[in-house]
């Protein structure tokens, strides 16, 4: 479990994490979401045992990260953000080098080591030097050395920012594996991850949690949730085909093709009642579709402060 209570940070006259508080259950996947500057990397790096807290407390499996930092540390696993590593080494002296300061000996040491090659598959890179591998590649080595330990918790700072969407990929699945019987904090700028491997986001600004529930409750939010969008040759005869129908609150057009965005009125827009009414006033349109909602819509209102709907 990852634990923080009231955590601040201030930088001189800069409140960076301004009484920051949540849990993490093993199992859970929470999402750090927020713009730059949000204050994200200074509160996984408190939770980390890398900055101290200017106030307030934070616990790694129940080990207080000031007053137990051995224990705390134990427990974790932390891949800051870029990954650093020692470039001139190899994925093998560098997994070796961490498995001697994570005090790792004997059979335990070779074993985890086999075990962190095999699973973020560094066979075929082990003796390169990291300077030379590829971002993916080189988040991998990060990542192996976060997991070297075999840490209940684990806390992952951008961890596929930077990746081709191959990589990105890969490195998700991997992180939805490891958090089957672990606890993960990850923090992250790409919307699209929060949907894809967090159960529960928390969206910061300024220091501040702004929202934390689940994505599908984030993106309820989004006025594009039960809308319908369609093309329409001449939207204007669809606009005012449409215009006055039940349940429908307004209109919108967008993007390079000029998709028409019905907007609903509580319960969402029904697409088989759009289509009869369209073509009852023989409206050609095309491309019919519901919409799921837009969490970068959320995102942007949450933390620009713009009203809720
Ligand atoms: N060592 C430091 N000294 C002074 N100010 C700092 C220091 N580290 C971070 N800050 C400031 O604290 C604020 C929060 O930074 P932080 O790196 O935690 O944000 P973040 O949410 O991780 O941002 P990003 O998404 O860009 O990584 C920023 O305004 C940053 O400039």
């Amino acid at each position: 479990m990852i634990e923080a209570h009231a955590l601040h940070k201030r930088y001189g006259r800069l409140l960076a994490v301004d009484d920051i508080s949540f849990k993490v259950e093993p199992g859970e996947v929470l999402g750090f979401l927020g713009p730059n500057g949000a204050g994200k990397s200074t509160t996984m790096k408190m939770i980390a045992g890398f900055l101290a807290p200017s106030a307030g407390t934070a616990r790694v499996c129940g080990h207080d990260v000031v007053s137990e930092p051995m224990a705390a540390r134990r427990a974790l696993g932390y891949l800051p953000e870029g990954a650093p590593a020692y470039g001139e080494m190899t994925p093998s002296a560098f997994l070796r080098f961490v498995a001697d300061v994570r005090g790792l000996s004997g059979e335990h040491r070779r074993a985890r080591i086999d075990a962190v090659v095999g699973r973020l598959s560094l066979q075929g890179v082990l003796r390169q030097p990291i300077d030379t591998l590829s971002k993916g590649f080189k988040r991998r080595v990060g990542l192996a050395a976060a997991i070297l330990h075999d840490p209940p918790a684990l806390v992952l700072d951008e961890p596929t920012d930077g990746l081709d969407p191959n990589q990105k990929h890969e490195v998700r699945t991997l992180i939805r594996e490891l958090a089957r019987d672990r606890t993960v904090l990850l923090s992250t700028h790409i919307l699209e991850e929060v949907e894809a491997v967090c159960s529960r986001a928390m969206v910061v600004a300024r220091g501040k949690v702004l929202a934390d529930s689940t994505p599908a409750e984030l993106l309820a939010r989004s006025r594009y949730q039960g809308a319908v969008s369609l093309l329409a040759a001449d939207s204007i005869a669809a606009r005012a085909a449409l215009d006055g129908m039940p349940g429908v609150s307004g209109f919108q057009q967008e993007g390079v093709e000029g998709r028409l965005y019905v907007f609903p009125q509580g319960r969402p827009v029904s697409p088989e009642a759009v289509s009869a009414r369209l073509r009852e006033r023989g409206v050609e349109y095309s491309g019919l579709q519901p919409e799921r909602g837009r969490l970068d819509e959320v995102f942007r209102r949450i933390t620009t402060g713009e009203a809720q709907p």
